[in-house]
């Protein structure tokens, strides 16, 4: 064994001996947490009130625990800190010849804090503020650091340590120096179908990020793979942390453009020891509906802009399909007639501007009355009574009631949205809002009972602009337990445990989250922007994006406008990731050449990363297509450990999945070039970039240029 294999041994085995007492004292805490919460539970069969209280303390805290202990044992401790400690004293007192093993302080940093048995920390939290180093300090700034280690395990068994010295002036002799580039070695491992967590090699501009104040928006920019969404996840895991009964409690929700996109980054959270946030793509932040469908880009900005609400506040005023064209009655022998003019201007009179039609309909019924009654004075019918009994006459009869039921139905939004599916409706209501040539590109893109994902935006307006009928108030509940007739207080873990269900399982409409994490923000449409702002009314924000990766095509100013409307006037922190930590430097730079014909002076990335082969730009002939994506991508699958992406153009994605039948689905997704946003893969072909191009702009060719880590091919028809 070399010199250098000996040492990193014997410090991989200095480092196991602390991690084997770390987990040692897990197994020991976690005992006795599930003692406890024993212990508590046989307390209460005393029976007396004394006795239910130290319960409750003692489950809640013995459950909190065990929750926290079970939660992450994988990689547990991954870090070390040697920092320079009594600087203070020993400028001022007793000199020495150097520093030396007296003058440090060694901090263990991981994904949770364990104490000792005299309570002396084993490992901190990484969210704690004492590791804000172990991601902050740089050799320019070390901030007390002397040596930052990175320990790499499997399991429970130490498997490798890379260590920075920041400052070499401090180092105690026999410090010893092991590695080199933890993160290099991490960016190189292959790439699996769900995101890792990056926890123990966090940059410190991300750092920043992450631990930005909890309060107003939190904007974070950079260009493709600087580890935006990254941020945003840890960052969510570092609010929980820092404020966890505001988060916790008010809930965090956290959205991304597709369900594609949440699949990949879903277990980033749980790794981290967090389950309580709330994960939705912007076709499923309406409960009850998952919408996966997409629009070309081109429909979507259409879709998107905010002079929809327009379109559809006409269309919530018009007649239902279908509806009766009169009403006709026979009253004391005569006949009470309204013609549909008449029944128009009723509803048009009942529905003043800002009305919502579900909680006006009793207006539009005493329109109704109002005429009627009119009418049968003057056709002076015989016997008239009183006009409060005339209108008791008609709300008995069955004929009527039929009629209000036809004329003023309870209204979903599903149901107004599918009148844009006829051209006709879709022109009158559009006609002098939207171009005619947009009118021509919306005609059959709404199929009924089939939204796209840039319809949910629509529903949830229509939603806003229908309102609910009035709901006569629900019996509250009793707060208390009634078990055989006696009432228990609920105990503190009850209610943990309730808080825990209603932050994972909150009502149908819950819009009161506290924080709102957006991620891919530049393809959030304004019409989604309403959506979430109206969910996030109270919260905090952070919001992730890259205005070069953006499909949207409409107005920018439209966009700022809708932005600014769903943040209000929150204070803003600006951050920006300037490292690449994604695609070796040889694919960027294809993908860079992209951007810079449309963008020539934009600022990009630095990749880190480089494997020596560059991206494959292939052409075939139209008929060889099918062929030739097969053989790219089986030749991926076999060249890359981890996963390979077929990016498609959006209309072709199934029949080119169909190409692909025959290969292995585990490590293989084919995704259009919409649904590529976000995502990684370790290989990628990307087939017909031109169509990309053509159909969704440079932008989005942009977008799947730069998905993967180690390989890229291109296929040309
Ligand atoms: N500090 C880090 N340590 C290790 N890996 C990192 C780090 N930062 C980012 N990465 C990795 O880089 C890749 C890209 O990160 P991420 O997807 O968060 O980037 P992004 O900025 O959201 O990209 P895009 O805008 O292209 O979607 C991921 O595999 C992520 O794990």
């Amino acid at each position: 064994m070399t010199d250098a294999a000996t040492t990193l041994q014997q410090e991989i085995a200095a480092e196991q001996s602390h991690v084997d007492r770390v987990y040692a004292r897990l197994a020991q805490l976690r005992q006795a947490a599930v003692r406890a919460e024993k212990d508590g539970y046989r307390l209460a069969r005393v029976g007396n009130f004394g006795a239910l209280v130290e319960r409750d303390a003692m489950v809640f805290h013995a459950a909190r625990r065990r929750q926290a202990l079970d939660a992450e044992h994988e990689g547990l401790v991954f870090g070390r800190l040697d920092l320079r400690k009594g600087l203070d004293m020993r400028e001022g007192g007793e000199q020495r010849e150097g520093p030396d093993l007296r003058d440090v302080t060694v901090l263990y940093v991981g994904r949770l804090g364990v104490r000792g048995e005299n309570a002396e920390p084993l490992v901190i939290d990484w969210r704690a503020p004492a590791a804000a180093a172990f991601y902050q300090a740089t050799a320019a700034e070390p901030r007390g650091v002397i040596r930052r280690r990175m320990i790499q395990s499997s399991g429970e068994k130490v498997t490798n340590i890379e260590d920075d010295l920041l400052d070499p002036g401090a180092a105690p002799e026999g410090m010893r120096v092991v590695g080199d580039g933890a993160l290099l070695a991490t960016l190189a491992r292959a790439t699996g179908r769900g995101m890792r967590d990056i926890v123990a090699t966090i940059q410190r501009e991300q750092d920043q990020a992450i631990r930005s104040p909890a309060a107003g928006v939190t904007i974070v920019s950079g260009g493709p793979g600087t580890g935006k969404t990254a941020v945003a996840l840890h960052r969510a895991a570092y609010l929980l942390y820092s404020d966890r009964s505001r988060f916790a409690g008010g809930g965090i929700m956290v959205v991304g453009p597709s369900g594609v996109f949440v699949e990949y980054i879903a277990s980033v959270l749980p790794s981290l020891g967090e389950d309580t946030a709330t994960l939705k793509s912007l076709g499923s932040v309406i409960p009850g509906l998952v919408a996966t469908r997409t629009d070309t880009s081109a429909v979507a900005s259409i879709k998107g802009s905010l002079r929809m609400r327009r379109v559809l506040d006409r269309a919530v005023r018009d007649a239902v399909p279908n509806g009766p064209t009169e009403l006709r009655l026979l009253y004391r022998g005569q006949l009470l007639r309204l013609t549909r003019p008449e029944l128009d201007a009723i509803r048009a009179r009942a529905l003043p501007r800002g009305a919502r039609r579900n909680e006006v309909r009793r207006a539009g019924i005493d329109g109704l009355f109002d005429a009627l009654w009119a009418q049968a004075q003057r056709l002076g019918i015989s016997r008239l009574p009183e006009q409060i009994q005339f209108e008791d006459d008609l709300s008995d009869r069955s004929d009527f009631r039929d009629f209000l039921r036809a004329w003023w139905p309870r209204l979903l939004p599903r149901h107004v949205l599918a009148w844009l599916a006829e051209p006709e409706r879709l022109r009158s209501y559009a006609s002098g809002i939207l171009s005619n040539q947009e009118i021509k590109a919306l005609t059959g893109t709404f199929t009924p009972g089939d939204p796209t994902i840039a319809d949910v935006a629509l529903l949830d307006e229509l939603d806003e602009l229908l309102g609910k009928p009035p709901q006569p108030p629900k019996p509250k509940r009793d707060p208390y337990h009634v078990i055989d007739g006696i009432r228990e207080v609920t105990t503190y873990a009850d209610r943990q445990r309730a808080a825990r269900a209603a932050a994972t399982q909150r009502p149908d409409d819950y819009r009161e989250y506290a924080h709102i994490v957006v991620d891919e923000s530049q393809d959030v449409s304004p019409m989604q922007w309403r959506m979430l702002g109206r969910r996030g009314r109270l919260a905090s924000w952070t919001v992730v994006g890259d205005p070069a990766q953006t499909a949207w095509t409409g107005d920018p100013a439209e966009l700022a406008k809708a932005r600014d409307w769903a943040l209000g006037s929150r204070k803003r922190h600006d951050f920006t990731l300037t490292t690449n930590y994604r695609n070796s430097a040889e694919i960027f730079a294809l993908a860079a050449k992209v951007i810079r014909e449309l963008y020539p002076d934009i600022t990009l990335p630095r990749a880190v990363r480089s494997t020596g082969v560059p991206p494959e730009e292939l052409t075939v002939a139209p008929a060889d297509l099918p062929d030739a994506t097969r053989k790219a991508a089986s030749g991926l699958l076999a060249d890359v450990e981890g996963t390979v992406g077929v990016i498609t153009p959006v209309p072709r994605r199934d029949e080119i999945a169909g190409w692909l039948a025959d290969l292995p689905a585990e490590r293989l997704q084919v995704v259009t070039s919409l649904q590529a946003k976000g995502m990684e893969y370790d290989g990628v072909v990307l087939v017909a970039p031109d169509q990309i191009r053509g159909q969704d702009g440079a932008r989005t060719l942009y977008v799947a240029l730069s998905r993967a880590t180690q390989r890229l091919v291109t296929l040309s028809a």
